[in-house]
């Protein structure tokens, strides 16, 4: 599916004399995963609220489903968006029930799947209950469920796992894929790097207002140049003076006696391959690619010097 479901052309908003978003290019095509990420007031949620239209950009234009969000015909569009803001509110005295119901015939939808939405959100023990009595990750799972109102296709989410405890956070990541697997696009705010790396296909990183990287983790590893290790072990400890060893390139030895090889992203297959030919007696072998976290850290090191 490559269709495409939102796109930003030179998009900046400003609120005064803050440049919340600077001439920002972004396409989100169907089916696709994107996370935002970057530090607190980066323009994160700006960019959220400005593809739902509920702000309206300083300069440049947001097509969202084929239709321009400052156009009145969004109205129609806006029905097929799921939105998850980033504090939820909901009156404390109401159900669950009766808001997720509120909302479904807000948007038109029929309240028919709101059973299955407590199901799929674990909230099915207390739809029935005040939102008042709501824990903070309940009234979010109930956001979430807010936001899957009428099969949405496309899924704006600010930092959509936050209060959320383990398992529910897996579940909010799976239904983003089922979600996508049947076309929406998803573009959600997130600081949880670790999270975040591989549920979703590319990552789009803002440092004040400004877009720094935009890519797959695969595309950010090999921009980043941070090498990729590659580590070792052989029965009895490494032969030291192997010369098995040097010809993979350079190499060190732990204080564990691991042997490490640095290189770089692209070319740790071609010294895999290299390795395994060398036919060393092998007992373990790691290879570990730089996080998400880490090349974010060399990122916000660099603007910081640029
Ligand atoms: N209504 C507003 N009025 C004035 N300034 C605003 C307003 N909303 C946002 N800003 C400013 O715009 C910038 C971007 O804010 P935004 O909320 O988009 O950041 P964010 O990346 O979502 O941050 P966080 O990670 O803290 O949620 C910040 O400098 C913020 O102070």
């Amino acid at each position: 599916m490559s269709g495409l479901s939102v796109r930003f052309d030179g998009v900046s908003k400003r609120y005064g004399e803050v440049v919340a978003l600077d001439r920002i290019d972004m396409a989100l095509s169907q089916g696709e995963r994107v996370a935002l990420i970057g530090h607190n007031g980066a323009g994160k949620s700006t960019l959220i609220k400005l593809a739902l239209g509920l702000i309206r950009s300083t300069a440049g234009r947001i097509e969202v489903m084929g239709a321009d969000v400052r156009r009145s015909n969004f109205d129609a569009v806006r029905k097929a968006i799921g939105f998850l803001p980033e504090n939820v509110v909901f009156p404390a005295a109401i159900t669950g029930a009766e808001a997720l119901s509120f909302y479904a015939r807000l948007k038109g939808g029929s309240e028919r799947r709101n059973a299955d939405l407590f199901e799929r959100t674990g909230l099915a023990g207390a739809a029935h209950r005040r939102i008042g009595t709501y824990s903070k990750g309940m009234r979010q799972r109930l956001g979430l469920a807010q936001a899957l109102i009428g099969q949405p296709k496309l899924l704006l989410l600010d930092e959509p796992t936050s209060g959320l405890d383990p398992q529910l956070r897996e579940e909010v990541y799976n239904i983003m894929s089922e979600l996508a697997r049947n076309g929406a696009a998803i573009l959600l705010s997130s600081h949880a790097l670790a999270e975040i790396e591989n549920r979703t296909d590319r990552i789009v990183a803002l440092n004040r207002g400004r877009k720094i990287a935009d890519g797959s983790l695969v595309d950010l590893r090999r921009i980043s140049q941070i090498p990729t290790c590659i580590r070792i072990r052989m029965p009895e400890g490494p032969p030291c003076r192997s010369t098995a060893l040097s010809t993979l390139g350079e190499y060190k030895f732990l204080t564990d006696g691991t042997v490490e090889f640095r290189c770089e992203e692209a070319t740790k297959v071609d010294v895999l391959r290299r390795l395994f030919a060398a036919s060393l007696p092998l007992t373990d072998l790691e290879v570990v690619s730089p996080t998400l976290s880490e090349i974010y850290a060399v990122m916000m090191q660099r603007e910081a010097v640029a």
